[in-house]
């Protein structure tokens, strides 16, 4: 059965970090929580804006850059250069703490996602996956260009390891293009649009979405979209299995229960339990 439109919501610009600026989707008062996923903020700042020195624990970070750079540098000495199409898949776990910086001029575009963890990977070591632009697979077949961050699409499937499962597929459709991607019955999905307007749901009940608008899908095993537009299409289909246990969050700090959280918090001031590199830890910035 098709999944459709059962929300349809505007992602409203506001501040965040160190004068940055955030679309956010996920997140806000009307779409809390779409278990497994906690946020997503499509971000577009540049110099000297950013996210500075801040910690995680308790969930995944997934940075997906559209344009610009990003240099990030973790309390561990993990540091590199996010570039445009690249994937920056962090498992924060038992705790990171790192800084998220655009660098150059141009202005450093792109998303972040936060998917929770179960509660027997919230205490994992941290880990990252990352993808340059080039290794991440794609396919175009009939006006339809998919890009495969996670899960599979056209028979093009991603390295990617998701401990939570999640689908995550970066779709870019041209006039007159349409396309029926199959998604597991019982997860979560929403489609967040970047740019151009497209119609989206079931064939016999589309609703139309523009940029800057999140569509929540009811549940079905597969969604169906074209574009009648001349503009490009551009946008991602979001998925993931729910984990269905208790989300106790604090900023950066999720955890199943308030004594958990409570506990993280005298980790991280106490360099306790995956923070003893955090007391007194700077990131160093552009060398
Ligand atoms: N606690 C807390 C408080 C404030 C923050 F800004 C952040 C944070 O880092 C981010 C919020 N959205 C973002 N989008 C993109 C990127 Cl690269 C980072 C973030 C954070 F974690
Ligand atoms: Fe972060």
């Amino acid at each position: 059965m098709s999944r459709f439109v059962i929300k349809n919501i505007e992602n409203r610009e506001q501040s965040e970090g160190a004068g940055a600026k955030v679309r956010r989707s996920i997140g806000t008062g009307q779409l809390r929580n779409l278990d497994p996923f906690l946020m997503l903020d499509e971000f577009n700042s540049g110099e000297p804006a950013g996210f500075p020195d801040h910690p995680h624990r308790g969930f995944e970070t997934v940075t997906y850059l559209l344009s610009g750079k990003f240099e990030h540098e973790d309390f561990c000495g993990h540091r590199g250069v996010i570039e445009a199409g690249d994937l920056q898949w962090m498992t924060a776990g038992r705790g990171i703490v790192h800084s998220e910086m655009p660098i150059g001029k141009e202005r450093s575009h792109g998303l972040q996602l936060w998917i929770n963890l179960a509660k027997e990977y919230k205490m994992v070591e941290p880990s990252y996956q990352e993808l340059k632009d080039s290794q991440i697979p794609r396919k175009s077949e009939n006006g339809v260009h998919v890009k495969v961050i996670a899960g599979e699409s056209m028979g093009i499937e991603s390295p990617v390891y998701t401990r939570t499962p999640t689908m995550y597929l970066d779709f870019k459709l041209e006039k007159g293009a349409s396309f029926t991607q199959a998604v597991p019955t019982d997860w979560n999905a929403f489609i967040f649009i970047l740019s151009g307007s497209g119609l989206f749901g079931a064939i016999n009940k589309l609703v139309k979405g523009d940029a800057h608008y999140t569509l929540v899908l009811s549940p079905g095993d597969s969604v169906h979209f074209k574009n009648e537009q001349s503009e490009l299409l551009h946008f991602v289909l979001i998925a993931g299995k729910p984990l269905n246990e208790p989300v106790v969050q604090h900023g950066p700090f999720v955890m199943n229960t308030q004594e958990e959280i409570y506990k993280t918090f005298s980790d991280y001031q106490n360099g306790k339990n995956g923070f003893e590199r955090a007391p007194g830890w700077r990131s160093k910035g552009i060398e």
